[in-house]
């Protein structure tokens, strides 16, 4: 039997994306299309549900899910560790609920964010620039909240980076202290550059994506563990193997 999916946010361009996906999948079927014009009550005939709508909307997708005891892929952005833990606490009452966050599906990101995440223990002045397409509607980036976050648990012993310049608008938000700059402009996708300062040199890592088929392999790996998963899982790297220690606090 196919994994019923009900995807919502599906007239966007990551739900087009992941409605074709689902479409050519024989494990799964897609029984239910959601946009801002449906009630999320189509959601209750389905196995998976998959969230790819805005951070306001994913809060409620998330939580009616879990109520309802349906797992949930989400690959919306805005989830912050303090949001995250939110949910954390939800799924201790509902320890049947599966609940999967993956902040980017690209393999390449997420590469660039564990090889950051080692890096940022070596340095102590550190910046993430990060560039999207002009219809993005929200900044910083999920994936850059998650690099700083990860960068920043990575860095418990070490303290907060070297930017103080905390009343200068332009020196960026700071998340676990590390200054997120964000670019939205046409003629880009999506592209990060974490940039490390030492004594006489630098290092950057950046990832750019070009084609959102990068997030094909993630989307269908995603899937799979999505539909089987209890209790809540964050980052792609826990399904595919990066070869980089975790440094997750939350
Ligand atoms: N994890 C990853 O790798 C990636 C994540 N993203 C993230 O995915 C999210 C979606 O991105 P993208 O597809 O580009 O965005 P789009 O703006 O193209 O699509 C947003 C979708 O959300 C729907 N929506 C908005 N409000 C509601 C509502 N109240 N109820 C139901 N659906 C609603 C819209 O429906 P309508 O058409 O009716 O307005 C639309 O289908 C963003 O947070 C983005 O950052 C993006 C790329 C990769
Ligand atoms: O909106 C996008 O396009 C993307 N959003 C995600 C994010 O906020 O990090 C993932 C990727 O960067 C593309």
């Amino acid at each position: 039997m196919p994994t019923r999916v009900a995807i919502v946010g599906s007239s966007g361009r990551m739900g087009t994306l992941i409605s074709a996906l689902v479409e050519a999948d024989p494990e799964f079927e897609l029984v239910a299309q959601i946009t801002s014009r449906d009630s999320l009550e189509a959601i209750e005939g389905a196995d998976l549900v998959v969230d790819v709508t805005v951070p306001v909307v994913s809060q409620q997708v998330v939580e009616r899910c879990v109520a309802l005891g349906i797992n949930v892929l989400v690959g919306t952005s805005g989830w912050s560790s303090e949001r995250l833990a939110g949910i954390r606490r939800l799924l201790g009452a509902e320890p049947e609920s599966g609940v999967v966050v993956i902040p980017n599906f690209s393999l390449g990101s997420v590469l660039a964010t564990s090889l950051a995440t080692h890096a940022a223990k070596f340095f102590d002045s550190i910046e993430i620039v990060e560039a999207h397409h002009a219809s993005k509607v929200d900044s910083p980036s999920g994936t850059a909240v998650r690099t700083a976050e990860l960068m920043g648990a990575a860095r418990e012993d070490l303290g907060p980076v070297a930017a103080p310049h905390v009343d200068q608008r332009a020196r960026g938000q700071q998340v676990a202290s590390i200054p997120i700059h964000s670019v939205r402009m046409q003629g880009v996708s999506a592209r990060q550059d974490v940039y490390f300062g030492g004594e006489g040199e630098r290092v950057t890592i950046s990832h750019e994506t070009l084609s959102r088929t990068s997030y094909h392999t993630g989307i269908s790996v995603s899937l799979r563990a999505a539909r089987e998963a209890k209790g809540l899982t964050v980052g792609l790297d826990k399904l595919i193997d990066v070869g980089m220690p975790s440094h997750e606090r939350t």
